[in-house]
């Protein structure tokens, strides 16, 4: 199937990037155990600022003040759940816009039933791998633990669905990522296999998108830079290293050192 679909280009990465470094989102991140601490080096590296909050009686005053909020439901159990709900109205009913991260949605009834009782508190985007996003638009159940068995390209179907059905923008991560409002479709081509033999860094994309999120002009840009973003940095991380211990490091240097100003020099060849 084609997809009509509009290529992100390195001038609207340059923008959305200087955009996010002048103004150092607070993230509020509620992830899995598995890549806390990879997460708030990444935000860091990118220019955010993370703060981990977990806690029922915490989590609903920080979503409040908090720039952007991310859910993920990566090591989901329940009281975790009681305050990813706390979070999750509070950042509704302040306006801060939060991000679902639906790790294993499709594979396991408890987290994909949870994942869709936080829909009822709308969250501004949704990123997964291509399973994830299929299960949770309700169209087909499938996954490998945390990994995707499909391809981002045929999700894309079901991205724009589950935008429609939600309000949300979807991002379907894989080759290529897929970001879309139900209506538009862009497309961002970077990226490196080698992404995915490193835990977390869809997780970490999570976060970045909520950071992306904070004060966005252009939410499906803003969610879509994130994407690229951390597509270029993740071909770099591996023009500079040699298995996946130095390619983390690697990935931490790219995402400190990328420039606007040398964003706006680079060439599209989409
Ligand atoms: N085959 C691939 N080629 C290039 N880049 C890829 C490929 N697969 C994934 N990526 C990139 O890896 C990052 C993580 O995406 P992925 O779809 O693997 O998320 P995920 O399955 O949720 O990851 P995790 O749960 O391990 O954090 C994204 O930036 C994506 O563009
Ligand atoms: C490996 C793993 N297990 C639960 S969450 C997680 C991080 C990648 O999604
Ligand atoms: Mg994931």
């Amino acid at each position: 199937m084609t997809i009509t679909h509009t290529p992100v280009t390195y001038q609207q990465l340059a923008g959305e990037l200087q955009r996010l470094r002048d103004n150092t989102p607070l993230v509020h991140v509620m992830t899995n155990e598995v890549v806390q601490e990879f997460t708030a080096n990444v935000l860091l590296a990118i220019g955010a600022a993370p703060a981990m909050i977990v806690a029922e009686e915490e989590a609903g005053e920080f979503a409040a003040i908090a720039s952007a909020l991310l859910i993920n439901v990566g090591t989901l159990y329940p009281a975790r759940l009681a305050a990813m709900k706390i979070a999750a109205a509070a950042a509704q009913k302040a306006g801060t816009p939060w991000v679902l991260d639906p790790v294993a949605v499709g594979v396991l009834s408890y987290r994909s039933d949870a994942a869709r009782e936080l829909l009822a508190f709308k969250p501004a985007a949704i990123r997964g791998n291509a399973s994830e996003i299929l299960a949770l638009a309700g169209l087909a159940a499938g996954g490998r633990g945390v990994d995707s068995t499909a391809s981002s390209q045929s999700a894309v179907k079901a991205a724009k669905q589950l935008a429609r059905d939600t309000g949300a923008i979807v991002a379907v991560t894989g080759e290529t990522d897929y970001i879309t409002d139900g209506e538009r479709v862009l497309a961002t081509l970077w990226g490196h296999v080698r992404m995915t033999r490193v835990v977390g860094t869809g997780c970490a994309l999570s976060a970045v998108v909520a950071a992306f999120l904070a004060d966005a002009p252009d939410r499906l840009l803003a969610v879509a830079a994130a994407c690229g973003i951390l597509g270029v940095c993740g071909e770099r991380a591996f023009d500079c290293s040699e298995g996946t211990g130095s390619f983390k490091m690697s990935f931490l240097d790219a995402l400190t050192v990328i420039a606007p100003a040398q964003l706006r020099t680079a060439e599209d060849n989409a």
